[in-house]
C-alpha cells in the first residue's frame, strides 16, 4: 500500500474525499490518509506523497520542515508555485505568447486584454484608452486566494462603473462574447479532461446602450436571457479540438510546474479559431468530473510509482 496524506479545508474534504474515491484508490493500493492539522506534520507519516490546498505560513513552514527530513516524500505541489495562481496577473503569465503546435488546427490561445487597477477610486481612466480596453469589462479581485471576496466579480459598462467598484486591487479584463459556454480543462499530472459548462451570456450591442455603471456578478443572471447561452447552448457547443486541449494541458503543466489545476477557456464568438484562457484554479473540484475516482487514482499511481519525477 502507498500512503498518500492530504491536508485540505473541511469543505474540500467533504466534496473531494468521497467514499467511492477512497474505495477505488484502496483497490489500486493507495491509502488516502487525512493529515491531522491539530498535530505537527513532523509527527505524522510516513507518506509517499502529500496533497494539500492550505496557504497559511505555518502550513508552508511545516511542509518545508517535513520535506527536508523526508526528501523522498513527493509534495503535490510546491507552495511557491501554487502562489502564482493566487494573483490573477501572474496566473495568466504562462499563457501569454504560448506557441502551441496544434496539428491541422487553425487555432490560437490568448488571454483577454486586461489592466490592473490598484485603487478604483483614484484610477486614471486614461489608462483604459492607453491599454486599448473596450467596454464591457469584467472586474475581478486581483487576489484569487479562495476567499469569498476573491470571487466577487462585476461587469463594468462604462467609466462610472470603474469608479463605483470596491476600492480593492482589481483586474479589468475585456468581456469577450463567447456564446454562453465555457470549457474547463482539468489536469492531474499526465491526466486531463475537458468538459463544457454554462457561462455568462453574450452581451448584445442593444443591451450595451441601456445598461450603465457596473453590475455585481451575483446579479448578472438578472440581465435577461441574452443572445445564446442556456443549457441547450452547452449541449450544442462543439468541443475545442482534442489537440488543443492536450497541448494546453501539457504546456501549462510544464510552465506552471504544477500537477493539479484546471483552466477555464472560452471561444471568441466572432472568431471561432480564437480561444482565450480566463482563469486557472489550483486543486479544483475534481469530484464534478464523471469517474473522477479513476481519473485521480491514475494520477496518484503515476506519482507513487515514479517518486519525484511526475
Ligand atoms: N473575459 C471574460 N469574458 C467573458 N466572460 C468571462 C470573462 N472572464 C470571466 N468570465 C465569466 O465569468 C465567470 C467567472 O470568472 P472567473 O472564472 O475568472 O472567476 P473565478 O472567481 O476565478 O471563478 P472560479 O474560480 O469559481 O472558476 C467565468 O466562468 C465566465 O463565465
Ligand atoms: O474556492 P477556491 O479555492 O477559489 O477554489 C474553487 C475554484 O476556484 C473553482 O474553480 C472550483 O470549481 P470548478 O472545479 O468548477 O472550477 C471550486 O471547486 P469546488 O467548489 O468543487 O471545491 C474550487 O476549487
Ligand atoms: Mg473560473
Ligand atoms: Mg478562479
Amino acid at each position: 500500500m502507498s500512503r498518500v496524506g492530504y491536508a485540505l479545508e473541511p469543505k474540500k474534504v467533504d466534496t473531494f474525499i468521497q467514499p467511492s474515491f477512497l474505495h477505488y484508490a484502496k483497490q489500486h493500493s493507495i491509502d488516502l490518509i487525512q493529515i491531522d492539522l491539530t498535530i505537527p506534520l513532523s509527527q505524522q507519516g510516513p507518506f509517499h506523497c502529500i496533497l494539500h490546498k492550505l496557504h497559511t505560513q505555518s502550513w508552508k513552514n511545516q511542509l518545508q520542515e517535513f520535506s527536508t527530513k523526508h526528501p523522498n516524500t513527493v509534495i503535490i505541489d510546491p507552495p511557491e508555485l501554487i502562489d502564482r495562481l493566487h494573483n490573477r496577473i501572474t496566473m495568466l503569465e504562462s499563457v501569454t505568447q504560448l506557441q502551441l503546435s496544434i496539428q491541422n488546427e487553425n487555432a490560437t490561445v490568448e488571454i483577454p486584454n486586461q489592466v490592473v487597477v490598484e485603487e478604483p477610486i483614484s484610477f486614471d481612466l486614461g489608462s483604459i484608452e492607453e491599454h486599448s480596453l473596450r467596454f464591457p469589462l469584467i472586474a475581478k479581485p486581483l487576489e484569487a486566494n479562495g476567499t469569498v471576496d476573491s470571487h466577487n466579480l462585476f461587469l463594468v459598462f462604462d467609466r462610472d462603473g470603474v469608479k463605483s467598484l470596491d476600492n480593492n486591487p482589481m483586474v479589468l479584463q475585456e468581456f469577450v462574447n463567447h456564446g454562453g459556454v465555457i470549457f474547463k480543462i482539468y489536469v492531474a499530472g499526465k491526466q486531463f479532461k475537458c468538459v463544457k459548462r454554462k457561462s455568462l451570456n453574450d452581451i448584445s450591442q442593444e443591451k450595451l446602450k441601456t445598461i450603465k455603471g457596473s453590475v455585481p456578478f451575483s446579479q448578472i443572471s438578472n440581465l435577461g436571457e441574452g443572445d445564446g447561452g442556456g443549457s441547450s447552448a452547452v449541449d450544442k457547443a462543439e468541443m475545442p479540438p482534442q489537440s488543443l486541449v492536450s497541448e494546453l494541458a501539457r504546456v501549462l503543466r510544464e510552465r506552471l510546474g504544477l500537477n493539479l489545476f484546471n483552466v477555464d477557456v472560452i471561444r471568441d464568438g466572432k472568431n471561432p479559431g480564437r480561444y482565450l484562457v480566463i482563469d486557472i484554479n489550483y486543486f479544483p473540484g475534481y469530484a464534478k468530473l464523471p469517474s473522477y475516482e479513476e481519473f485521480f487514482t491514475n494520477f496518484l499511481m503515476d506519482v507513487v510509482q515514479q517518486p519525484k519525477s511526475v
